[in-house]
């Protein structure tokens, strides 16, 4: 598929997913404003906080988590599943984070959570969960959005930053998120579809990994963004993809770069970098990025953008969408729809 070919694009691309990637930053700051109209739950003295979500409505609150680690007192943990940790009680804030607000691992910690009598919020565009949170009188947290929950990244990131504002939990992050949105909204010019490839590093990059076996990998506050990237090339590309961490990775991952061989030289690792994480892992990601190579592994290195961390993570979440978008399209795949996902959904929802 010729990645400059934006009428194949439109007959691919169903439901319009690059429209929704191009409204990231608008959403970003639309969510962040609306979520300072939202009601709080009456207690407001709290030890811990517990978000409780799936895929794309998840990982919102891994960028949140990372990104607030040097500004917030109280541990943010995000719960990918049924039951809830032993310590999560009446000292405890959860967040109940649906798109759809269906989601069964959700409903039943959000079930879990009004049992332990922990202070509860409930961020959904509709669906059971805002039935309940209205019938249990739980702050409700309602959004509009109309497309598939991974592109309402913008919307779970932004209301939970205002959450953790309107507490008093942390100070204004305002400047910065103007700032993000700024950064995204240059480097968008550059990954658009009608940017051709010469100019559009998304789609180069796009180019080189199709056909190959993907590993992303992050240190620091960008590690939630390697795993989106990796979520992003599964759901968008139908693609086989994963996420290392560092410095972790350095203590294992390194040593499974013999075999099977035939596979790894099939594989292209991607690097994300930022000036802002700790310096050991800046270093770490050059010198892992190294040994990659040397093992005869493709690499490639994605550096965020702008001045501070919440512009980093966006500009490099930006980043990997776009790819994955072209990735997407140059597999001749439609972005949007995940039905195999649908039909174990309704697989499980059957026993
Ligand atoms: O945000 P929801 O509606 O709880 O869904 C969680 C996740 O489930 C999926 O629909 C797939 O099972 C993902 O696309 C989504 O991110």
């Amino acid at each position: 598929m010729n990645l400059d070919d934006v009428t194949a694009f439109q007959q691919i691309d169903s439901q319009d997913m690059i429209g929704q990637i191009n409204g990231l930053p608008d959403q970003l700051n639309r969510a962040y404003e609306l979520g300072k109209t939202f009601p709080l739950p009456e207690k407001r003295k709290f030890h811990s906080v517990l978000i409780s979500g799936m895929g794309g409505s998840a990982i919102g609150a891994d960028l949140v988590a990372s990104y607030l680690q040097d500004k917030i007192s109280l541990p943010i943990i995000v719960h990918r599943d049924y039951e809830l940790p032993l310590w999560a009680g009446e000292d405890t804030l959860v967040v109940a984070s649906s798109h759809s607000g269906n989601t069964e691992e959700t409903l039943w910690a959000y079930d879990q959570a009004r049992q332990r009598g922990c202070a509860i919020v409930a961020i959904c565009t509709g669906g059971k969960l805002a039935g309940l949170a209205r019938k249990d009188g739980v702050p409700l947290w309602q959004f509009d959005h109309r497309h598939a929950p991974r592109t309402a990244v913008g919307f779970s990131f932004g209301l939970l930053l205002a959450l953790f504002e309107q507490l008093g939990l942390i100070s204004s992050v305002e400047q910065e998120v103007d700032e993000a949105v700024h950064a995204m909204r240059n480097v968008q010019t550059n990954l658009g579809i009608d940017v051709p490839v010469t100019h559009n590093p998304a789609k180069r990059m796009a180019g080189q990994l199709f056909g190959r076996w993907v590993v992303v990998l992050a240190a620091d506050y960008l590690a939630p963004v390697a795993r989106r990237w990796k979520g992003q090339i599964n759901e968008l590309a139908k693609a086989w993809a994963q996420f290392e961490f560092l410095p972790e990775a350095d203590h294992n991952t390194l040593a499974g770069l013999e075999n099977p061989s035939a596979m790894l030289m099939n594989m292209m690792a991607l690097f994300i970098q930022a000036p802002g994480i700790n310096s050991r892992n800046q270093k770490r990601i050059e010198l892992t990025r190294e040994m990659f190579m040397t093992q005869g592994i493709n690499t490639d290195m994605i550096v965020a953008r702008g001045e501070g961390k919440l512009a980093h993570i966006w500009t490099s979440l930006l980043f990997g969408d776009y790819m994955a978008y072209y990735l997407a399209m140059a597999y001749g795949i439609d972005p949007t729809p995940i039905p195999i996902l649908d039909a174990f959904k309704s697989e499980m929802a059957s026993v």
